[in-house]
């Protein structure tokens, strides 16, 4: 089990998402944005969150044109595992890897807090850890958290049960109370919450830890 946590000017989430990946026994090598290839034998990729490029353009929107994004869809069209967090996942969208936005949250303010997810799927290497149905507390905080897409994208999402996470009472806006999304293949996860500030007891909650334990236990397997 080998990740490759990606690290552009901007992102503080790399650290905190290399540790919870360490504590459920992925190896990981951090990556700059600049290199064209990836490590030998990387399972899986992380993007981290933060404000890559300062949030200039579109949050995501440079990042997503960096040089090691061309590996990163390789490795995604591979089959490869793929995680966005809250920037990561802005950086999904925007490389295409997968559909919709995230737009200014509604309110056109910064949210950092403790947010009610519930998990609508079970059926994904990073969510078969919950039960669908189950609620969890995970942090959040940005300002660009408004999911959006058309409504065909929306219905073909939750018709193909592609959406991960929703929102119990969604702090953004975000369409249909997404808060995160998989790819067709279920292999790329791009969620807003940041299950890694969820994933010690010294953080105030653990509920992030099952996600990082089934995806190590979804590499092993591989
Ligand atoms: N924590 C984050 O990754 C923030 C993402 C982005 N900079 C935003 O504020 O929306």
């Amino acid at each position: 089990m080998h990740a490759a946590v990606i690290v552009f000017p901007g992102s503080n989430c790399d650290r905190d998402l290399a540790v919870a990946l360490e504590a459920a026994g992925t190896k990981v090598t951090k990556v700059w944005h600049k290199d064209t290839d990836l490590p030998q034998g990387v399972d899986m990729i992380g993007i981290p969150g933060g404000f890559s490029f300062g949030d200039y353009l579109r949050c995501g929107a440079i990042a997503a044109n960096s040089p090691i994004c061309k590996s990163v869809a390789a490795h995604a069209e591979r089959g490869g595992y793929v995680i966005g967090i809250c920037n990561g996942f802005q950086v999904l969208t925007e490389t295409g890897l997968l559909p919709g936005a995230l737009l200014r949250n509604a309110g056109l303010k910064y949210i950092c807090k403790t947010v009610a997810l519930k998990v609508e799927t079970s059926a994904s290497p990073f969510t078969e850890g919950y039960n669908a149905g189950d609620t969890i507390n995970i942090p959040i905080a940005h300002h660009d958290g408004n999911y959006f897409a058309d409504d065909e994208t929306i219905a073909r999402l939750q018709g193909e049960d592609r959406v991960a996470f929703t929102y119990e009472d969604t702090p953004n806006g975000a369409k249909a109370d997404i808060a995160g999304i998989l790819s067709s293949n279920r292999r790329v996860l791009g969620m807003m919450p940041h299950p890694e500030r969820a994933a010690d007891a010294g953080h105030g909650g653990t509920d992030g830890q099952a996600l990082f334990r089934a995806l190590a236990g979804a590499l092993a397997a591989v």
